[in-house]
């Protein structure tokens, strides 16, 4: 059952028709019980059709107790200091009385361990505050289906009652295009730079980010950071207009001291008062759109590659394609065709 918007009224009638048993993990989730939103992360992330099925109802009756978090994306290449800032970053905002889940994207992790919040010394401090909800990456094979299950999991923390939902991605890859069409905000942390050059970052990375934040402002490398940020600045005067709702900003840090921690918040609040809700509530809208569009494209392909003509066809026509015999646009058609039953 696909995820559809919440209508009350239908939905009562409905109801009392059909008496449709509710979850069991519907009640405790909804009441913040961790045990029950980790088993609801992990049926999201399931790939069994009975779990997808009942992660679709359960999704459906969440939704409308979804989408009241402020939702950030952070990003950054491998040893920037994401977990040190994150852990930083989460006691900051639970000090300040938030409930803060963190989720991360890493489809292309082979550490040992599986993903890049599977060891467990990240972000200890933060993992043992009851207001704390870490969740490491799923393993999977495709960048869609791992931000599929992240942008579910992120509802389900959300209905949970986690008003501050984080999204990490490693820098490196496709997977900060896809963390940025899940979140309202995209945060990149960056390490101070040697040169006046702005080297190693892709340029792509910079343009969809909303908050650059040069980390390891402290000691020696105290005055490259700051240099560092001046050059982004400079760089960005150049990418944006100025008359843009948001220009994004630039700040350092210094995670390890726990410094400019709280200004970085602070300029979540400035991008948010800037964007409004009617903005944030755009932004979201074009990304359920897009998600619906991915949604498709997934299950279609799913249930080609399920149908059973089709898999008996598919290893000769490959096979003619390889060989150049013939043209994969026909092919495809008449995949298609044994598909759609022509
Ligand atoms: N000087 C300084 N070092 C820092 C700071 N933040 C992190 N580091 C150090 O940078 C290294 C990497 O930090 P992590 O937080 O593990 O970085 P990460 O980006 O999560 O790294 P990956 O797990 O590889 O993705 C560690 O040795 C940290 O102690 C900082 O603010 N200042």
């Amino acid at each position: 059952m696909p995820i559809r918007s919440a209508r009350p009224v239908v939905m009562t009638a409905l109801a009392t028709k059909t008496q449709p048993v509710e979850d069991p993990l519907f009640a405790p989730l909804l009441a913040g019980d961790r045990r029950a939103l980790a088993r609801a992360i992990t049926l999201v992330e399931s790939t069994r059709e009975d779990h997808r099925e009942r992660a679709d109802a359960l999704l459906t009756a969440l939704l409308p107790h979804t989408g009241r978090s402020v939702r950030l994306g952070i990003t950054g290449v491998p040893g920037v200091g994401k977990s040190t800032f994150i852990e930083r970053f989460g006691l900051h905002l639970i000090e300040a009385g938030h409930k803060v889940a963190v989720l991360a994207i890493d489809p292309s992790s082979k550490r040992t361990g599986g993903s890049i919040l599977g060891d467990k010394t990240r972000m200890e401090l933060l993992s043992r505050q009851a207001n704390a909800f870490i969740r490491p990456s799923p393993a999977g094979t495709t960048l869609g289906g791992v931000a599929r299950r992240t942008r579910e999991a992120m509802l389900l923390v959300e209905a949970a009652g986690h008003d501050v939902a984080i999204v990490e991605t490693v820098g490196v890859g496709q997977s900060e295009t896809a963390v940025a069409d899940m979140v309202d905000m995209f945060i990149l942390l960056l390490p101070p730079s040697g040169g006046d050059d702005l080297q190693g970052i892709k340029k792509g990375v910079v343009e969809l980010a909303d908050l650059l934040v040069v980390n390891k402002a402290d000691g020696d490398l105290a005055r490259a950071a700051q240099r560092s940020a001046s050059d982004y600045l400079n760089a960005l005067r150049l990418l944006y207009p100025v008359s843009a709702a948001w220009m994004p900003e630039v700040r350092t840090c210094s995670a390890v001291e726990g410094r400019g921690i709280a200004e970085v918040w602070d300029a979540v609040g400035r991008y948010r008062a800037a964007q409004g809700e009617a903005g944030i509530a755009r932004r979201r809208g074009v990304q359920a759109r897009a998600w619906l569009w991915n949604e498709i494209g997934e299950t279609l392909m799913a249930a080609l590659r399920r149908h059973p003509e089709v898999k008996r066809q598919l290893a000769a026509l490959e096979h003619d394609v390889e060989t150049g015999a013939l043209a994969p646009s026909a092919a495809a058609r008449r995949i298609l065709g044994t598909f759609l039953g022509r």
